[in-house]
This record gives C-alpha cells, sequence and structure tokens, in this order.
C-alpha cells in the first residue's frame, strides 16, 4: 500500500524508513533506524526531488505512482549521488522514459559510474544558481561540495520557500508517521541521532558545511526537507544554530567526557575515582565511556559535544590500547579540535601510553592539554590521588583560551 504525506499545497513526501538495517554505510549502528526521504512536486510540470536506497525501493515506486497518478514525470532532481539516495534512478528512467534528469556536472559523471542507461539522452545540466520553473515553482540550485560528497547539492523552491538540503540537516532514525520535527520531541529523542549523523558523515569537512550555510542564510527559508529524518517547519533557527556549532568545533556543552580503555579494570578504576572527584569539584553531567564497548561514532558525537575530554588508557605491547588508538585517530581525522584535554596512563613495566595520547592530540587544533599526565603503575594507590587533583584543577579552571 502506497505511504505517502502531502507537506504543503503542490509538495508530497513519498520516502520510506528502513528498520532492518543495522549498520548505515556499512558502519553506523542505527538502533532507531533510518529514513530516505524523496519528494514530488505536483505544479503544471511534475517533479522528484532524489530517490531512496534499494532497500525500500518497493514502497518508493508504490507511493509515486499514487501520487502522480496518471500524470507522467517531467524531471527527476539529483541533489546527492550517493546510492542511499540514487541507487534507484535507473529504474525510475526505466519507468518514466521520458524524464529529464537534473544534476550538475559532477552528478553525471557519477551518474554514468553507476548506471549503463543513456544519461546524455536525459541529462539536464545545470550549474550554481541555475533555475527550473515548472509553473507556479521556481527551482533554484546551489552547489554544497563536499556536504559531503563533491557533487552535493540543495534545491530551493522560491515559491513555497522550501530547501530541499541533500544530506544537510539529516538525521538517523526513521520516520514513524511523523515526518515533521515539530511532530516529535526532537530536542530529547532525536538531537543524539542528529548529532552523530553530522559529525560522523560530514563532521571533517567543517568549512564545507560553513560555505554551505552561508548560502542557505541568504535564501527565506520556510521549510527545510532533508534527505533523512524530519523535515523541518518551525524553529528551523535552532536546528542551524546547532549546525553553526557543529561544522565550527564549537563545543554545546560544558561538561567533561572522560573516554577511558581497560582490560582488568584498573584503568577504569582510576577513571572513576576522577569522576568522583571532578563531581566534588562540582561538575555535573560529567560522561563517561569505555571505549571497547561503545560504538566510536557514539563517542565522536559526545567529543564534539563537550568542551573538556580526560582519555584514560592502559599501555598495551608497547603501544596504545588499540580501541583507543583507533578513536584518537578517529577524532582527528573528524578534524576535532578547540578542546580542553588531559591523559592518564596506565602500565606495569614500562608506560608509553601518556606520550603517544598525547602525541596524536598535539596533531589536532586547538587542543589544551594538560601538562600533566597521570601514571598509574598496575593499579591507583593512594598516594596518587593528588596528581588526579591535578586533572580536576585543570579541567575545573577557567579556559585561557
Ligand atoms: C596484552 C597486554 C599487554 C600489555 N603491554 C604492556 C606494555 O607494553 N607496557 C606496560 O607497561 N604495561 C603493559 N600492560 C599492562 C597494562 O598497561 C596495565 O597496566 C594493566 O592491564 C592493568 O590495567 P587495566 O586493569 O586497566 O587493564 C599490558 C597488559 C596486557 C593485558
Amino acid at each position: 500500500m502506497y505511504n505517502v504525506k502531502k507537506v504543503n499545497e503542490d509538495l508530497y513526501w513519498i520516502g520510506a524508513s528502513d528498520r532492518r538495517l543495522a549498520l548505515f554505510e556499512n558502519i553506523y549502528p542505527i538502533p532507531r533506524g533510518v529514513s530516505y526521504n524523496s519528494y514530488v512536486i505536483l505544479d503544471e510540470q511534475t517533479v522528484l526531488l532524489d530517490t531512496v536506497d534499494k532497500a525500500v525501493s518497493g514502497q518508493f515506486f508504490e507511493n509515486l505512482e499514487h501520487v502522480l497518478g496518471e500524470r507522467k514525470l517531467d524531471y527527476i532532481i539529483v541533489n546527492h549521488m550517493e546510492p542511499d539516495h540514487c541507487a534507484i534512478v535507473e529504474e525510475v528512467v526505466r519507468r518514466y522514459p521520458e524524464v529529464k534528469v537534473v544534476g550538475n556536472a559532477k552528478t553525471f559523471t557519477m551518474m554514468k559510474q553507476f548506471f549503463t542507461f543513456d544519461v546524455d539522452a536525459h541529462a539536464v545540466v545545470i550549474k550554481e544558481g541555475d533555475t527550473i520553473s515548472t509553473g507556479k515553482h521556481t527551482l533554484a540550485f546551489a552547489m554544497i561540495p563536499m556536504v559531503h560528497w563533491p557533487e552535493a547539492m540543495v534545491t530551493y523552491d522560491a515559491y513555497d520557500k522550501v530547501l530541499f538540503s541533500a544530506d544537510a540537516f539529516g538525521t538517523f532514525g526513521a520516520l514513524n508517521g511523523n515526518v515533521f520535527a515539530d511532530e516529535v520531541n526532537f530536542k530529547e529523542e532525536w538531537l543524539d541521532d542528529a548529532r552523530r549523523y553530522l559529525v560522523n558523515i560530514v563532521g571533517k569537512y567543517g568549512v564545507q558545511v560553513q560555505a554551505a550555510l552561508k548560502k542557505a542564510l541568504t535564501l527565506d527559508i520556510a521549510m527545510i526537507c532533508p534527505l533523512h529524518g524530519p523535515i523541518w517547519r518551525e524553529d528551523l533557527g535552532w536546528f542551524i544554530e546547532k549546525y553553526q556549532k557543529w561544522s565550527t568545533y564549537t563545543p554545546e556543552d560544558h561538561n567533561v567526557l572522560i573516554l577511558y580503555a581497560s582490560i582488568y579494570g584498573n584503568t577504569e578504576n582510576a577513571a572513576d575515582v576522577l569522576a568522583g572527584k571532578l563531581a566534588d569539584a562540582g561538575e555535573k553531567n560529567i560522561a563517561v565511556y569505555d571505549v571497547s564497548v561503545t560504538d566510536p561514532s557514539y563517542l565522536v558525537a559526545e567529543a564534539f559535544r563537550c568542551d573538556r575530554i580526560v582519555f584514560a588508557c592502559p599501555t598495551y605491547n608497547a603501544g596504545l590500547f588499540p580501541k583507543m588508538e583507533t578513536l584518537l585517530h578517529e577524532l582527528a581525522a573528524h578534524n576535532l579540535q578547540k578542546r580542553k584535554v588531559a591523559v592518564l596512563e596506565n602500565g606495569t613495566w614500562a608506560s608509553t601510553a601518556g606520550k603517544q595520547m598525547k602525541e596524536i592530540l598535539s596533531s589536532m587544533k586547538n587542543m589544551e592539554i594538560c601538562e600533566n599526565t597521570v601514571t598509574v603503575k598496575s593499579a591507583l594507590k593512594e598516594n596518587q590521588l593528588e596528581q588526579l587533583d591535578q586533572i580536576v584543577d585543570f579541567m575545573t579552571k577557567e579556559t585561557i583560551a
């Protein structure tokens, strides 16, 4: 059965959700599922904006046929060539052979790589600032390269003031009947997934997201239709502000995050004792994670959220415990910067973890690194508690920067 939503007078949501997929992009756990959004404008001409992942193509085609009825499909606009949005473009062209496919030059280069149909026979190549009028609606196109692929672009419908934002403003999470952000408890139930989605998938490209935001902020936007997650038609400024923070690596919360690795529990114990001392010093909402049992995507998102981070790690075969090493390189790869950080190392015969963690942290921009490394020799002892106090002082004194 078709399952569509009328978004406004001429605009329909015809996407679908996948609650079966375990790993988005085969890497990020999505326990709340994910939606693949696709939209149709019924004007004098008909326009399909992006399609969906193969996994939900059956529902998509039922929806498309229902919304089009007897009408033909005039345009399909491909804002983003990633297969979770365009794996079925070839099937759309097969079913609607007169359709014109709208994209930029990079779109069509990729399209010819992914598909075998006669792309040139359908291609309408647009560039920055071009427009297409479909009757009442005039659609304008703006490039947002590396948000998060080179060909990414957004489409702005000046008539309804709708921004079709590609992967920008998206989030993990299936849509459960409510397709609008104002119909759900977004701030309580969706924000963590929105942050985890953005920082892991686009976090590295903060500069490019900033460039995209600059373009978007020149537009009079009444609604944002992303390719994943709910549609925004109220309180857009709140979400745009989150994007401003995430894309400038500005922490959202004045909170301490403790990330520890521990094989037998001694480094974990030191992390917990430190957390207790931070609480005694007045810190609230301290976040503590064992990097062995927490997917890195959650830890990267937490590191973007918090302004201060402690890394606690045992030495492991003269190196870092592998899960911590991976995480630190992930944080560096995502361009994390502008954080206050401290390290706590453990070693039973020759500690090197502290030095190795500091090397990675020093490679990241604008990191304020606590000079004192706490060195635990197998297990934390009473006479080392003042070393922890030094981290507490460092973490609780006002940031010089
Ligand atoms: C497989 C393995 C390799 C280790 N390699 C080192 C090492 O190279 N140098 C060192 O000083 N300690 C080494 N350790 C000891 C740990 O760094 C740490 O002191 C010990 O595991 C206690 O901390 P935990 O309870 O948090 O695991 C190793 C431990 C394990 C299990």
